[in-house]
């Protein structure tokens, strides 16, 4: 035995469609680097791609909604119909997450993306699924469903192909592709009616698109390492956690990931209520941001949309450097990053509240700056709950953040936002917001001391 290959090699229990790929003979020690290397630019590409894929279909019916609105639809009605994909989306990241992380990462990931781009087609060619609000919940709530199986199979593949040291930079890396992803919906649908002329494009165009990303996230990714002959990634980089054994190479089953590690990780539920407040912060901004300028900073449509854009897009950057942070200055803890760009977030969201109206330029400063350092504590809580268990438990570790961050955050900051700012003004939204930074600086602050421990840097 080298030191590549001391650690166990366990055959993974189950069979089907899903089931974990089988260890794969070791390969001869003079291949090991090069194999290596060249899988983990190729699985990275593949769930870079998948990722990306799949926020390809999950917004689609927000752009629909005017047209829909046309066809007599209220608001409020659609609204509803709209809340069955964040409802479905937290729920299904948490449990199918448990499914992840037992299944193939391969085949999970590429289904899970088959699946939610067959819901758009549907949407798009059926008449029937637009028929009725009931129907159209149900469509878009099974959509949340298979959503919620894009991200648990990333974050098995970061854990078995990248170690603790270079993860938060690799997954601000990743990260990016829900913005790509994101970010060309728009233009996917400007050029869908531009093709086909109807509004049912706007499913079914980015649905067809999605296809090929499923087919190009199945051919790149790979389930584990070992699956290709190779060696654990905390031997290949002789960077191993804390609590690091052989035994956690092991495939667990859904029992053991619920009850021994992640309901009694008293860190992770401090991390998901953490995730549930800056939830509300990146939501109850950019859900209510073109009310609110409209409303009460005199912004035109146009003014807010790229306001809007600029928001998403400045989130880029901010997520590298956050990743970058964390690694090369904290050393691989996510506590310190994830306070420092939430206590900046407080303070641009107290720049965009206070300042006063006609000063547009300071508005949009704040507005990029908020958007600029939200997705770094998105990510970092992300990386930080895979941190906190085995890599056989990560994709439900990261889906009870999941959990708490839609169903506590994002839906909370659609539904009490709305019902705040109609009772008390946007000074009570804001008063909100602000609360909910303070607390996510404060339950992250909870995991300070622990992370450092688990991490070995005290
Ligand atoms: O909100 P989610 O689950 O789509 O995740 C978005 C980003 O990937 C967070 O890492």
């Amino acid at each position: 035995m080298d030191k590549y290959h001391s650690e166990a090699t366990a055959t993974p229990p189950r069979k089907g469609l899903f089931a974990p790929a089988p260890h794969a003979e070791p390969l001869p020690l003079q291949r090991i680097d090069p194999v290596y290397k060249q899988l983990r630019l190729q699985v990275f590409l593949g769930i870079f791609l998948g990722y990306a894929g799949y926020y390809l279909v999950r917004k689609n019916f927000s752009l629909v909604m005017p047209d829909l609105i046309e066809q007599g639809y209220s608001k409020s009605d659609l609204g509803f119909a709209l809340s069955g994909v964040s409802i479905a989306y937290g729920l299904s990241k948490f449990l199918m997450g448990n499914v992840s992380d037992r299944s193939n990462a391969r085949t999970f990931l590429s289904v899970g993306l088959l699946l939610s781009a067959l819901t758009m087609v549907f949407m798009g060619v059926a008449p029937i699924a637009t028929s009725s609000i009931t129907i159209m919940f149900i469509l878009l709530f099974l959509n949340g469903w298979f959503q919620g199986m894009g991200w648990p199979p990333c974050g098995r593949v970061m854990v078995h192909w990248f170690s603790t040291k270079e993860r938060g930079t690799k997954m601000s890396i990743w990260n990016v592709a829900h913005n790509v992803g994101g970010g060309l919906v728009g233009p996917i649908a400007i050029a869908a009616v531009a093709i086909f002329g109807t509004w049912e494009s706007k499913f079914y165009f980015p649905g067809l698109v999605a296809l090929v990303f499923a087919a190009i996230a199945y051919m790149l990714v790979r389930d584990t390492p070992q699956s290709c002959g190779l060696p654990t990634i905390e031997a290949y980089k002789n960077d191993y956690p804390a609590n690091y054994s052989a035994a956690q190479e092991q495939e667990l089953t859904a029992r053991q990931i619920f009850f021994e590690y992640v309901f009694n990780n008293r860190v992770l539920w401090y991390i998901a209520f953490a995730n549930a407040f800056v939830y509300l912060v990146r939501y109850g901004i950019l859900d209510w941001a073109p009310t609110y300028l409209e409303e009460a900073k005199g912004f035109s449509v146009k003014e807010t949309g790229w306001a809007y854009f600029a928001y998403e897009y400045a989130g880029i950057p901010g997520t590298l450097l956050c990743g970058w942070i964390s690694d090369k200055v904290f050393k691989g803890r996510r506590a310190p990053a994830t306070i420092i760009y939430m206590v900046l977030v407080l303070i641009a969201v107290l720049v965009y509240w206070k300042n006063p109206a006609g000063n547009l330029w300071i508005d949009n400063v704040a507005l990029i700056s908020i958007g600029f350092l939200i997705y770094g504590p998105v990510m970092l809580i992300g990386v930080q709950a895979l941190d906190l268990v085995p890599k056989k438990a990560a994709g439900t570790a990261a889906g009870l953040t999941g959990l708490f961050g839609y169903l506590g955050g994002a839906l909370f900051a659609n539904i009490a936002m709305g019902f705040i700012v109609d009772h008390w003004g946007w000074d009570g939204g804001f008063t909100m917001l602000v609360a909910a930074c303070v607390l996510s600086i404060l339950f992250t602050a909870f995991t300070w001391k622990r992370e450092k421990l688990h991490l070995n840097l005290q």
